[in-house]
């Protein structure tokens, strides 16, 4: 439902009204409601349409000269009017995302405090606020559909950086109506600012610079932040996002079982991993199995990935264990492996894929010593470690099939494994290639190749909304690989013969329609689903997407 300024609700001045993001109009307002509404006087007399606003702000944005001006024109549009920025995202869909969301909003994320201009925009929860967190959510205006929240921990490739991860909640909220047409006044981004263990260096840093509470305290903190969220909006989907895997793992099992939740970066990243493979897979003629995996990074991306890729390689016939055999996780020490008991006594998300048949004597410390031994036909990069996919990796990994599959899925771009180009130039062109963050299209012989952006915004909005749209219990695996499935559906055949591995981005909200009827599918088939069952389920989706329109 749109937030109408015709809703018997507003009893809002004029004043009030174009002060408020969510029912300003602007010069759209008609001359009957700035009758109606004491708008009078207040705007300028011209009556426009949002096409009119959205090419003005065109004309602006082209002159806008650093990424960083425009993501700060696209903030002061959202506080301003939020169907006008939503319009103009949708309408600029690829131009505007990667400013909005990664690779910027890493950039801005690192400046939050400086770049700050009174953006109040969602919740701030903090340590002295234990105890008190229900009664604090009650300052915020609205019903809420769906919280976004972080603790600021791991944001992107950069790191523990506090307070100052805020950005991604906002911009990862920002994706939930651009995508699933979640209305943008009940969305809620939170981020806990439980201190950091790095220095901020800013004199403007706004959080707070203690380092990190203990252990005890920190999940007692999350076990009354998760109990507030449910008292206070019963049925909001809550998202975990960017939280270190030093909790990560350990908060999803917590709360997975009796909660409205997920974590995006353990399943939103396996779930879009996994479809974007499984059409790597269509465009090579080949099958999971016959897939051997090397990944660089055994995080809450890399572990999440590996799981959801392993369940494709299962059946009647093959067991989990069976598929876990074609895995090889390379993390900071080297191959992760069961004579390293320390690292895994300390990741226990890694055990299941630590490796207990490498014969002694083999050096498996460097991703080269891996990629040696273990000779895989895939690459997935969830390391945050620049250019870690060298020429001399690509080569070997180009020894053992025809068309090695590459994924360099670290964020922001500064953070990848290797550019679309380089992949392109170092393969001579055989590579499959996807990327976290978008890439320019590559020139390969003369002929640019599109480029695919693996990322998990393809499928998170439509997991959230089709868990609300069902009123599912909880979220369950078979959700998330149902959405997988949706996702990869979306490239008919014929396209994905041509390479193509993921669909359009301008189609967002179509593909988030599928995947948020997959999602029901299984809630109404699990019994996890408290809504009647719609007949129809696409439909219902695409009939509760918020419209961006006045
Ligand atoms: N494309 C997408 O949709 C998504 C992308 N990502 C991106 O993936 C990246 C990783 O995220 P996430 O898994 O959550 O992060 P984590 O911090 O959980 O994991 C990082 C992993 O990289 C390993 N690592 C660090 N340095 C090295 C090194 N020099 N050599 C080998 N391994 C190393 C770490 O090793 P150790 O375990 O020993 O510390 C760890 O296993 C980020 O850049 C993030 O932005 C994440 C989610 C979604
Ligand atoms: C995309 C995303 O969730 C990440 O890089 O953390
Ligand atoms: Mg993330």
């Amino acid at each position: 439902m749109n937030s109408r300024l015709t809703d018997e609700t507003i009893t809002m001045n004029g004043y009030e009204l174009i002060r408020n993001q969510f029912k300003n109009k602007d010069t759209a307002f008609t001359q009957e409601e700035r009758e109606a509404h004491g708008l009078v006087g207040l705007i300028p007399p011209c009556v426009e349409t949002i096409e009119q606003q959205v090419a003005r702000c065109e004309v602006q944005w082209k002159e806008l000269n650093t990424v960083m001006d425009k993501f700060i024109y696209l903030y002061h549009l959202q506080q301003a009017n939020e169907t006008l920025y939503f319009k103009f995202l949708l309408t600029h869909i690829e131009e505007t995302l990667p400013i909005v969301y990664t690779p910027t909003v890493g950039a801005a994320c690192v400046q939050y405090s400086d770049i700050w201009r009174s953006w109040p925009k969602g919740m701030y929860l903090n340590a002295s606020m234990a105890g008190s967190i229900r009664k604090i959510l009650d300052n915020w205006y609205n019903e809420v559909d769906i919280i976004v929240v972080t603790d600021g921990t791991r944001i992107l490739g950069l790191g523990d950086i506090g307070i100052n991860g805020h950005g991604i909640p906002v911009g990862k909220l920002a994706l939930y109506t651009v995508g699933a047409g979640f209305d943008p006044s009940r969305v809620l981004p939170i981020t806990l600012d439980l201190g950091t263990n790095n220095d901020p260096l800013s004199p403007f840093y706004m959080g707070s610079r203690d380092g990190h509470p203990d252990e005890d305290k920190y999940v007692a903190y999350i076990d009354e932040f998760v109990a507030a969220v449910k008292d206070k909006w019963s049925s909001c989907v809550l998202q975990f996002e960017d939280f270190s895997k030093v909790h990560a793992f350990e908060l999803l099992e917590r709360y997975r079982y009796e909660n409205r939740t997920f974590n995006d970066d353990i399943q939103g990243t396996g779930c879009i991993a996994a479809a974007t493979f499984v059409n790597a897979c269509r465009a090579t003629n080949t099958t999971p199995r016959d897939h051997r995996f090397i990944f660089l990074g055994a995080g809450a991306g890399g572990v999440g990935v590996a799981e959801a890729l392993a369940q494709l390689l299962v059946g009647p016939d093959y067991t989990i264990e069976q598929a876990r055999k074609h895995f090889y996780l390379v993390d900071s020490r080297g191959l992760v492996t069961t004579a390293d008991e320390a690292n895994l006594a300390a990741n226990e998300h890694k055990r299941p894929y630590a490796r207990d048949d490498v014969p002694a004597g083999t050096p498996v410390r460097t991703l080269m010593d891996v990629v040696k031994y273990a000779k895989p036909t895939a690459l997935m990069g969830l390391s945050t470690i620049p250019g870690s996919f060298t020429k001399e990796i690509i080569g070997e990994a180009c020894k053992n099939t025809e068309r090695p599959i590459i994924f360099a899925l670290s964020n922001p771009t500064s953070k990848c494994e290797i550019l679309a180009q380089q992949c392109s130039d170092y393969s001579h062109g055989k590579a499959v290639y996807a990327s976290g963050s978008p890439m320019p299209d590559v020139d390969f012989e003369g002929r640019k190749i599109p480029q695919y952006q693996c990322n998990n915004m393809y499928v998170f909005p439509g997991i959230g909304h089709g868990a609300m749209l069902a009123q599912a219990k909880i979220i369950t695996e078979e959700m998330i690989s149902a959405a997988a499935t949706a996702c990869a559906k979306y490239v008919p055949d014929e396209e994905v013969v041509k390479g193509v591995l993921l669909p359009r981005l301008k189609d967002i909200r179509e593909i988030s329609a599928h995947v948020a009827a997959a999602v029901m599918e299984v809630a109404f088939e699990q019994g996890h689903a408290m809504a009647e069952r719609p007949a129809d389920l696409v439909q219902y989706a695409r009939d509760h997407q918020w419209k961006v329109q006045y």
